[in-house]
């Protein structure tokens, strides 16, 4: 073994005297590369062509930036559809330094996102994943994404959602509550979208972390949070000084605060004073008390999982970062489409007054779960927002191996995005799509042409969750405040980092004094 090593050694060096005193062996190193690259991509081809496979039709833009700029600056809905128009439901770009397929019928993206996800796994850069935690479930498939993604969902299912309504409201009240008392006429100017992002954000740590029981410890993770935030669409330089370094100093402290919070909740639940719960929907009790599972996998064989510290925390992180932003941009949009259409303003304050009435009768009691579900048109409007404004445009998937796909080939690694905006906004499924009508959503859209949740194995699990804190806080702030834009009706959009409403939709509140106002 010892020669072994010694003769492998001497011939490295040999090939390192070799070839630094030759330059033309160098040469000739690389033109033999060159050679098989060329080669291997020739017989690609050639077997492609056999099979009577081609790329799909579409431009890949400039070198290195491809089409990139042209994405992120026009109008997503106008990008999509030139594109559309001129090349069909499939078709490839280049953007963000990767070759991309870009799909925008129904039956195709359920393909990738359901039948054959298989062949499409998740994909992000790897300084997302470095700051969310590479543990998290959107970066996994397989079994260890199976057993996590069904803890997660069972965590937000309603059942599990109906105790939270009261935390769910006080967290609304609490933020309202700056906004002007009922006996006052002066008016205060908040920004829509960075109030929406403090509730979700509220929301999501509640949901994650259980009330009361983190109290001690919540006011660090926040702060250590938003620290790692910042970093998130930073460059991804570590070194000293960069927000990128700031951020991962952020998410060490934070994954040690994190730990010592699931050590003390693990101590309670062993000593059997603790029932969990926490008030309903927490995540963290359910992955400590759940992450131990016996489960049949596809191939009906037992495994056992048992969740580490590590795995939790990132877990937890992640949820809190898929539900914050996503839900604020949404709520932005709600206020938004409502102020622009004071009739269906009209019918949501309508709904919304004969609850609270109900409340007041019934001894001037919070809002309860059953309330939530007598809000059939509010939920309509949160619907259509979610149709109209698909925040999120797009999700990228990756082809783990060359994939034949309606008569083209979509190489192994090459970027795939099933574009839920184009579908969402088809005049095909959804007649006259730029106009706002809630009432579209009285039957049920079409399989697969409504995915604001996503589909498939990687769907949503916190969409109830979204829906339930959207039509809480939509019930106090409708039925409490008229709003009206600051600094004239500007329309225009921009990307924080989801498309909102431009300048965050900054608007001037005052209280309504009397009902129906
Ligand atoms: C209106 C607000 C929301 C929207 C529009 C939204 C949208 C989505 C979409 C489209 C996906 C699928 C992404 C893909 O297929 O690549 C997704 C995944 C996910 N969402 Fe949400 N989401 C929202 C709120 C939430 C909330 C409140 C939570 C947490 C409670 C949450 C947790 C997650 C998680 C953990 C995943 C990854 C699932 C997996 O990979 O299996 N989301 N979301």
């Amino acid at each position: 073994m010892q020669e072994e090593e010694v003769l492998c050694v001497s011939k490295y060096k040999y090939y390192y005297y070799s070839c630094s005193s030759s330059p033309s062996m160098m040469m000739m190193m690389m033109m033999l590369l060159m050679v098989v690259v060329v080669g291997w991509l020739m017989l690609r081809q050639w077997w492609w062509s056999w099979r009577r496979l081609r790329l799909p039709p579409g431009s890949m833009g400039w070198p290195y930036i491809g089409e990139t700029l042209k994405l992120y600056t026009q109008n997503p809905n106008s990008f999509f559809s030139t594109r559309q128009k001129r090349y069909g439901e499939v078709f490839k770009t280049h953007i963000l330094g990767c070759p991309c397929v870009m799909i925008s019928s129904p039956e195709a993206a359920r393909i990738v996102l359901v039948t054959q996800s298989q062949l499409f796994k998740p994909t992000y850069p790897p300084s997302k994943e470095r700051i969310i935690g590479p543990e998290a479930l959107f970066f996994h498939g397989g079994d260890y994404h199976s057993v996590l993604k069904k803890l997660v969902r069972d965590s937000f299912l309603p059942v599990a959602l109906k105790p939270s309504v009261p935390a769910l409201e006080s967290i609304v009240l609490s933020l309202l509550s700056p906004w002007g008392s009922s006996d006052s006429d002066s008016s205060v100017v908040i920004n829509a979208l960075q109030e929406m992002k403090k509730f979700a954000f509220e929301v999501a740590i509640h949901s994650a972390l259980g009330g009361e029981k983190a109290a001690a410890e919540i006011q660090g993770i926040k702060h250590l949070y938003h620290q790692l935030e910042k970093g998130y669409n930073s460059m991804p330089l570590d070194f000293p000084g960069t927000a990128f370094h700031t951020a991962m100093k952020a998410r060490k402290k934070l994954t040690e605060t994190l730990k010592r919070l699931i050590k003390k909740r693990r101590e309670s639940i062993n000593d059997s004073t603790d029932e969990g719960g926490g008030g309903g929907g927490a995540l963290l009790e359910m992955l400590l008390q759940r992450g131990k599972t016996n489960y049949q996998n596809n191939n009906n064989k037992k495994k056992y999982y048992e969740l580490s510290e590590t795995q939790i925390v990132d877990n937890i992180i992640g949820v809190i970062f898929a539900a914050h932003d996503t839900t604020a941009s949404v709520l932005t949009w709600v206020l938004k489409y409502l102020h622009d259409h004071p009739s269906i303003l009209g019918a949501v304050l309508r709904e919304q007054e004969e609850i609270r009435e109900l409340r007041i009768d019934e001894g001037n009691r919070g809002l309860m779960w059953e309330d939530t579900k007598r809000m059939p048109f509010t939920t309509r409007v949160i619907q259509e927002t979610l149709r109209s404004a698909s925040i999120l445009s797009f999700t990228f998937r990756e082809a783990v191996e060359d994939v034949e796909f309606q008569g083209y080939v979509i190489p192994k690694g090459w970027k795939v995005l099933p574009l839920f905006r184009s579908i969402h906004h088809s005049p095909q499924f959804y007649p006259q799509p730029h106009k706002f009508d809630p009432s579209r959503f009285e039957v049920q859209p079409k399989a697969n042409t409504y995915m604001p949740f996503g589909n498939g194995v990687h769907s949503c699990p916190g969409n109830e969750l979204a829906k339930l804190e959207m039509l809480i806080f939509l019930h106090h702030f409708t039925t409490n405040f008229r709003w009206e834009v600051v600094g004239g009706e500007e329309d225009g959009i921009q990307y924080g980092p989801f498309p909102v409403p431009k300048g965050g939709f900054p608007i001037s509140l005052t209280r309504r004094s009397s009902k129906m106002e």
